[in-house]
This record gives structure tokens, sequence and C-alpha cells, in this order.
């Protein structure tokens, strides 16, 4: 352009020289203009759609966490899957979209550039892809490298994690304080740290070692092109005009093409990486249980009961066999005490009822129907359970009881009914804004409630789903004083003499309180009867009785 400058500039009338002007004005009009629209138009849409994406996948995650099966989320190796899916959720997706809008926008800069570099010669467009490409390829292969040590390494990064949650959640604090933990784990925190970022380092060190190696080559190769082009200019071969254009096309070139190839190979590793979230979602569903049959109603009445045969089980984590060849009935109408050391498998057994876990061998059955075969409406609907570790949730101290059945009324008089029963209403009257008083320690204006407070809202919450047919109450008194557990347990009788009850304890007093006492001793049930049978019969429960001087087993 600069060479048709100076004919226009040397004398009026050189038509062709101006006209050839114009046209090469109007290129690079266009290419500035288009350039400039779509960046625009791109962090418009952007912006947009950022919204858009970040929805439609917390959406799939949601859908998923909600539907996996339990087990999952007690084995390391899929909270490993688990793990690495949420980071790459939280931005990959987004990435990939903004580096497809950079994608295209480079691709039209590219073409007009290319388009330009072919008038100026086509060697100039090899020269640049032999001096760019390299790179592309270090890089690819540095984002597979990436890929295999963070998969193969996802334990070590959680660990990293964990160590950083225990410095700096609320529910480690009270205890790092009083054993004074913190130097510890700060120390293991940056050891594991270190460890994990040193590989990490390397790797990166290797890279971009190999990086420099080929820009230096690269930058020998441009730079021969320059002091040929500026040889031949010289040689008064080609005009100071071509000079400009041949500098100006291969820096741009260079430049746009780095730029182009640096979007190619991050939508590469973008997409290499979002295959962790894909493993994820591809996670088997509770919900596939319904194709396989899980699809029977729960009996509207149950008449015989559950009776377990035969069970065995251990966590799919490892081998060990938690239960074997258990076998025992809870009839209708019955409450049964669950016995046993700590861990005998009690509430292991508890996670079968509910359907949490699948027997390995053995069955359950309810009225006959095997429980896997009642759909999951039907086992929520009439299984109430308190599990040992329940939930601190949250929310209103209305809305920790309505969750123990959210297809009735929030407003339901049972609420006050079952809070009243747990021995927890006036406690919550007693709050300024009573039950729509948020509990916890969470939120601004919330009320925290001790142990025992918890453990009888979590009773009030079983309590308030009167319709199950089946009570489950895994070690339910066992943060109550004596008085309240006295209270309680009338009241526990009262709702379980018209239902189906398994009650877990190491109380004494609540054991008493039921029709039967089935014993877990070495993954088997050891004995079952009457309290007064067992007693007689001076068995693992006796000693057991024996060996205390207090209420508890
Ligand atoms: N998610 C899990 N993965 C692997 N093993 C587990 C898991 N949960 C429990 N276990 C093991 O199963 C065994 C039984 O545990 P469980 O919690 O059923 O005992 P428990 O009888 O309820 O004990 P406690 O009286 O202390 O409540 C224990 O040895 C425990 O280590």
């Amino acid at each position: 352009m600069v060479d048709e400058i100076q004919v226009v500039a040397a004398g009026p009338g050189v038509k062709g020289a101006l006209q050839h002007l114009m046209g090469l004005l109007i290129i690079a009009a266009v290419v500035f203009l288009t350039n400039a629209l779509t960046a625009s138009l791109g962090a418009l849409v952007r912006e947009r759609q950022s919204f858009v994406i970040s929805d439609y996948f917390d959406r799939l995650i949601h859908n998923k966490t909600t539907r996996i099966e339990y087990g999952f989320f007690e084995h390391p190796k899929y909270q490993n899957v688990f793990f690495r899916a949420l980071h790459e959720a939280s931005f990959r997706p987004s990435r990939i979209f903004y580096g497809l809008i950079g994608f295209l926008q480079n691709l039209i800069t590219l073409m007009l550039m290319g388009g330009i570099l072919l008038m100026v010669h086509w060697s100039v467009s090899i020269v640049l892809l032999l001096v760019t490409l390299p790179t592309a390829i270090i890089r690819i292969r540095y984002a597979k490298e990436l890929f295999r040590f963070r998969r193969n390494n996802t334990d070590k990064e959680r660990r990293v994690n964990y160590y950083n949650r225990l410095l700096t959640s609320r529910e480690f604090a009270k205890e790092l304080r009083t054993f004074d933990l913190s130097t510890l784990f700060r120390k293991r925190y940056h050891e594991l740290k270190n460890d994990w970022r040193q590989s990490q380092y390397s790797m990166l060190r290797k890279k971009t070692f190999q990086e420099i190696v080929v820009q230096i080559l690269s930058a020998l190769a441009v730079f021969s092109l320059y002091g040929l082009i500026a040889y031949r200019a010289f040689m008064g071969q080609i005009s100071i005009g071509d000079v400009v254009l041949y500098f100006m096309a291969l820096q741009r070139g260079y430049a746009y093409l780095q730029e182009f190839l640096g979007r190619i190979t991050g939508l590469y590793e973008d997409s290499l990486f979002l295959n962790n979230l894909f493993e994820f979602l591809h996670l088997p569903e509770t919900e596939q249980e319904k194709r396989q049959g899980a699809n029977l109603p729960f009996p509207a009445r149950m008449k015989e009961g559950i009776k377990l045969e035969n069970v065995g089980f251990h966590y799919p984590s490892n081998n060990r066999w938690i239960l074997r060849n258990v076998s025992f009935e809870i009839r209708a109408g019955e409450t049964v005490a669950l016995v046993g050391v700590n861990g005998a498998g009690k509430t292991t057994l508890v996670k079968l009822l509910c359907g949490l876990y699948r027997p390995t061998e053995g069955s359950i059955h309810i009225d006959g129907i095997p429980l896997e075969k009642i759909s999951r409406r039907g086992r929520t609907d009439n299984i109430s359970v308190i599990y040992q570790d329940f939930m601190l949730y949250n929310v209103t101290a209305r809305e920790n009881i309505w969750f123990g059945n959210i297809r009735r009324n929030p407003d339901d008089q049972k609420i006050k009914e079952a809070a009243q029963e747990a021995g927890i209403h006036k406690i919550i009257e007693g709050f300024d804004r009573g039950y729509e008083t948020t509990l916890g320690t969470l939120f601004e204006g919330s009320e925290q409630l001790s142990p025992g407070q918890w453990q009888r809202l979590a009773l009030a919450r079983s309590f308030f789903n009167t319709s199950a047919q089946i009570v489950i109450l895994d070690e339910p008194t066992s943060s109550l004083d004596a008085f309240s557990e006295a209270r309680l347990l009338q009241y526990i009788k009262g709702i379980t003499e018209n239902r189906t009850a398994l009650i877990i304890s190491h109380r004494l007093s609540t054991i008493k309180m039921a029709n039967r006492i089935v014993v877990l001793d070495g993954q088997q049930v050891a004995e079952e009867g009457t309290y007064h049978a067992l007693m007689k019969k001076q068995g693992v429960f006796y000693s057991m009785v024996q060996s205390l001087s207090r209420d508890d087993l």
C-alpha cells in the first residue's frame, strides 16, 4: 500500500494505482470493523449466556446428585469422580462457550488475514504455520499429561482440600482450638500441597522449557525471513512498500495464528477436562431402578411385616462382611429393639431397610414383596427414619419439622403437636419469632439449639410423618437427659403402638420398651426374644446387661 500511496502522491491521474489503493483500504476497513463488531457482540452474548450456561449445568448436577445411588457418597472412588466433576463444572462449560466465540472471531480475522497473506506470497503462510504449530503440539501434549495427572492424583488433591476445610470450617473450629491442632493441620496442608504442586510444577517446567526452545527456533526462522526480505529489498528485487507489507504480514500473521492455535489448544484442554463432568453425569441413577421394576406400591395396610432372610452385606468400598446370614422378622404392629456392640452393623441394617443399599446377598421382603421392587415414593411415604446422624437444617423451626413430610401443609397444626410430643414446643415458642425462627448458627437472627434439643426436633420431624407405617429410630434418645427420655419414651410407645417399629439403642430403658429384642453379634443375629426371655437365657444379651453398672449397654 505504501507503494500505491507513493504513486498517488507522485501526481494526479494515476487512476489504476488509486483504485488499487482504495481496494486495499476497503479490505483493511472490513477487517478492522469485523474484528471490532465481533468483539463487542461477543461480549454482549457472553454476558447473557453465562447465566444460562451456569443454570443449565447447576440443574444437571443437582438432578444427578439427588438421583445417584446413596452408596456413591460413601465411596472414596466416587467422591473423586464427584470432586472432579464439581471442579470442572464451575468454569469449563462457560470457558468452552467463550472459547468458541473467540475461535469464531479469530477464524474470521484469520481468513481475511490469510487472504492478504496469500496475496503477499503463499510461502509466508507456510512459514507462519511451521513456526506456530510446534507450540500448539507442545500445549496439547501438556494438556493430556495434566489431565492424566489430575485424574491420578484426585485423592491427593482432595486431601489438600480436606485440610483446608479443617482449618477454615465452622464445624471443626471448636476442636481445632480445644486441641490446638491448627499448627499441625497447617503443616500437613502445606506439605501435601507442596508435594502435589511440585509434580505439577515439574510438568509445567518441562513444557515451558520445550516452548522456549521452539520459540527460539521460531524467532530464528522469522528473523531469517526478515533478513531475506531486507536482502531482496537491498538488491532492488522488491520495493520498500513490499518490505513494509511483508514485515507487517509476518508480524500480524504470526500474532493472529498464535492466538488462533492458542484457542484451539485451549478448547482441546477444556473439552478433555469436561470428560470429568460427563463421567459424573453418566453414573447410574436410582431412578433406573424404576425401569428395572422398582415400581410396586407399598402395601396399603401392612399385614405380615418385614422379613430378612440370610441377609449379607459388605460396603462397595471393601470386601469386609458387615452382616452375614442375618434372618429375623419384624411383624406388623410390633416394636423390635436392635442391640449390639459398637460396629455390630445396626446402622448398616437401617440403611438396608431404607433401601439406601441393597443386600449383597439374601433378601428383605415387606409383606412378601421384595423391598427393591417397591417404588421410592412408596418407601419414603411409609418408612419414617431418624438416623443417628440426623440433619440440623438451618431453616425455620417449622420447616425443620415439616421436612418430615413435605406433602402435608407447612401450616398444619400437626407440626405443633409433633413438637409437643417431642418436648420441643415450649423452647420454640420461647423464641421471639416462635416457629418462624431460623435455627442454627449460619444465618443472622438464628437461634441455636443444644444437641439434645436438636434431637427432639429430629424426633418431631419423624412424628410429623404420621402416615408412615414403619418407624425406624436409630439411637433416638442418645442426647436426651433422663427426664426427657422418660417422657419421650411414653410418646414413642404411643406412636409405635399402631405401627411397625425398629428401635436401635444402647439404653436399657429404651430397649425394654420393645416387644422383642434382636441381638446382633459377630455379623449375625446371636439371639432374639423378649427382654425377660433373653435375661433368663443368660446369653450374649444377658452378658451385655451384666457388664454394665449404668443404663447404657
Ligand atoms: N460407608 C461405610 N463404608 C465402609 N464401611 C463402613 C461404612 N459405614 C460403616 N462401615 C463399617 O461397618 C461396620 C458397622 O457399622 P455400623 O455403623 O453399622 O455399626 P453400628 O452397629 O451402628 O455401631 P454403633 O453402635 O457405633 O452405632 C463398622 O465396622 C464400620 O466400620
